[in-house]
């Protein structure tokens, strides 16, 4: 049996960030949160992907992107996170450089077009491929209280919430959808 297990993009993301430095590290630290000021986005699918595979989306206010980190080049087992302290294991941070360059956002769902979504709070660059999307459903998918290791530690020490802003703040608020 193959172990290879194909994927292709079904959707492409048009994003306002251009190069690495531009973009946020999550979703939740998007210039603009607190303000609501927040640059949109566009997921737009491929030609062949029926229009049925995203009907029902309009309702979610959140979905899930599970994305490919395309200009991602090699990994380490280990990696300096940006909030600090010491190297951790790949796989306990949100690293963009993975054994497999597979990353996943929530972001939120402002518009479904006719062949696109409009969405805020992206986290990833123009161009981004979108492998895969699914609503985010708070009954399964949000567990606000669970600990988070040596994040909670890092905060514990720092005594604030140590999730790592901007690197460069945003120059104009226009984006696509804008
Ligand atoms: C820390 S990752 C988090 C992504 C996602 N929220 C996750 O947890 O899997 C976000 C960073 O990945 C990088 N990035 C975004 N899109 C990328 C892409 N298509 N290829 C490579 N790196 C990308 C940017 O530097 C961005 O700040």
């Amino acid at each position: 049996m193959s172990n290879i297990y194909p994927c292709r993009p079904i959707a492409y993301l048009r994003s306002p960030y251009a190069q690495r430095i531009d973009a946020p590290h999550q979703p939740t630290v998007v210039q603009g949160t607190e303000t609501g000021d927040v640059a949109q986005a566009r997921v737009e699918f491929v030609d062949d992907l029926p229009g049925e595979a995203f009907a029902d989306l309009a309702g979610f206010e959140r979905i899930w992107l599970i994305f490919a980190f395309d200009r991602s080049q090699g990994w380490k087992a280990q990696v300096k996170p940006p909030r600090g302290g010491p190297k951790r294991g790949v796989l306990a941070t949100r690293s963009p450089h993975r054994p497999n360059p597979l990353g996943l956002s929530a972001v939120e769902l402002v518009a479904v077009e006719a062949r696109a979504l409009v969405v805020r709070g992206v986290d990833l660059l123009d161009g981004t491929p979108v492998l895969d999307i699914k609503p985010y459903v708070p009954y399964a998918d949000a567990f606000a209280q669970s600990r988070a290791g040596w994040i909670d530690e890092i905060d514990a020490s720092q005594g604030r919430h140590s999730a790592p802003g901007p690197k460069r703040p945003r120059k104009a608020k226009a984006g696509p959808g804008h």
